[in-house]
C-alpha cells in the first residue's frame, strides 16, 4: 500500500525550506503526542539542509521534544567521520547540535574512520536498522512494522537530481535495481564524492509519510518526468512513495514541467 503522489508548490526555495520545516515540527509534535517517539530520515543536499536550518531558527521547534526523535539518514557520502561534506556533520550543524538532539539517537552511516570500503558501511547500517527494529518490537508487541528489518519511519525527506536521482540512488545504476536488501554501497556515484551509502527503494517505501523537496530550473524536467509516471530504473525520483503520504514539496523554478493535473491547489502553499 502505498500513497499517489501530492504536490505542493512554494514561491521561492526560501518558503520552500520555511514550509517543509513547518511541516516536519508539525509532523515531529503529531507522532510523539501519539506514541512519545518520533522517527525522521534526513537526506543531504541544498533544500535538505536550508529545511534544517529553519527548523532551527523556528521558534515552533520548541514543541518538539528532541531528546525523543531518532533520526536516520536516507544516504551518506562514503568519507571520514569529520569530513564538512558529509551529510550528517551538515545536518549536526544546522540542526542537531542546536538543538539537543541525543547523539544515541542520532544513527549515522560509518564513515571512512571505520570501514574499509562502501559495501562494508552499507551492512553495518543495515544491521544498526535492523537492531532499532527488534527494539521497537520488544518495546511494544502490538507494534507493526512494515517491514521486519526496519524502524517505523514517521517521515522520510529526500532531495532530487537534475538526473531525477534520490538518495545515492542513480539513474540505472546497480543502487537503483537493488532488491531484497535495506541498504547498499555505491562506488560509481555520477555526484562526487563517487562512494556513497544509500538506503535501497524498498527501505524508502516503507516510510510513513515521504516528502521530496526540490527547488531550481535544473531540477523541472526530472520532477516533470518523475510526476509523468517514468519508470523508477531510469527516474529513480519517480519511484519514491510513502505509504501514508507521498509529498512533493516543489518551487516555482521546479515546477515549470509539471503535469497540470499533479497540482493540489487545496495544499498550497503554507509557509
Ligand atoms: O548526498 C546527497 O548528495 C544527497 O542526499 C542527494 O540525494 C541530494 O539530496 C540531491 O542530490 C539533491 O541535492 P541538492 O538539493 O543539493 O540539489
Amino acid at each position: 500500500m502505498t500513497a499517489e503522489p501530492k504536490v505542493s508548490i512554494h514561491p521561492s526555495q526560501t518558503s520552500l525550506a520555511a514550509a517543509v520545516a513547518a511541516r516536519l515540527i508539525t509532523r515531529l509534535v503529531d507522532v510523539q503526542s501519539d506514541r512519545g517517539t518520533a522517527t525522521v530520515v534526513l537526506t543531504g543536499g541544498s533544500i535538505g539542509t536550508a529545511a534544517l536550518q529553519a527548523v532551527a531558527e523556528s521558534p515552533a521547534h520548541t514543541a518538539v521534544d528532541w531528546s525523543n526523535v531518532h533520526v536516520w539518514w536516507g544516504d551518506e557520502r562514503f568519507l571520514a567521520g569529520d569530513d564538512p561534506e558529509r551529510n550528517a556533520v551538515q545536518a549536526r550543524a544546522a540542526l542537531l547540535d542546536r538543538v539537543g538532539a541525543d547523539r544515541t539517537k542520532v544513527h549515522e552511516f560509518g564513515s571512512t574512520d571505520a570501514f574499509s570500503d562502501e559495501n562494508a558501511a552499507a551492512v553495518d547500517y543495515a544491521e544498526q536498522l535492523a537492531a532499532q527494529a527488534r527494539a521497537e518490537a520488544e518495546a511494544d508487541p502490538d507494534t507493526v512494522l512494515p517491514d521486519a528489518r526496519l524502524p517505523r519511519f514517521d517521515v522520510l525527506l529526500l532531495g532530487v537530481g537534475p538526473d531525477a536521482h534520490i538518495a545515492s540512488l542513480f539513474p540505472e545504476m546497480a543502487g537503483i535495481r537493488t532488491r531484497d536488501a535495506t541498504t547498499v554501497g555505491v562506488a560509481d556515484a555520477p555526484k562526487p564524492p563517487p562512494q556513497r551509502v544509500s538506503l535501497t527503494l524498498e527501505a524508502i517505501n516503507t516510510a510513513q509519510e515521504v516528502w521530496l523537496s526540490v527547488s531550481g530550473s535544473d531540477k523541472a524536467g526530472a520532477v516533470g518526468l518523475a510526476l509523468a509516471g517514468a519508470g523508477h530504473v531510469q527516474v529513480p525520483a519517480a519511484g519514491a512513495r510513502g505509504r501514508r503520504k507521498t509529498l512533493w514539496l516543489i518551487d516555482q523554478d521546479a515546477a515549470q514541467q509539471l503535469p497540470g493535473r499533479l497540482i493540489d491547489h487545496e495544499d498550497e502553499p503554507v509557509a
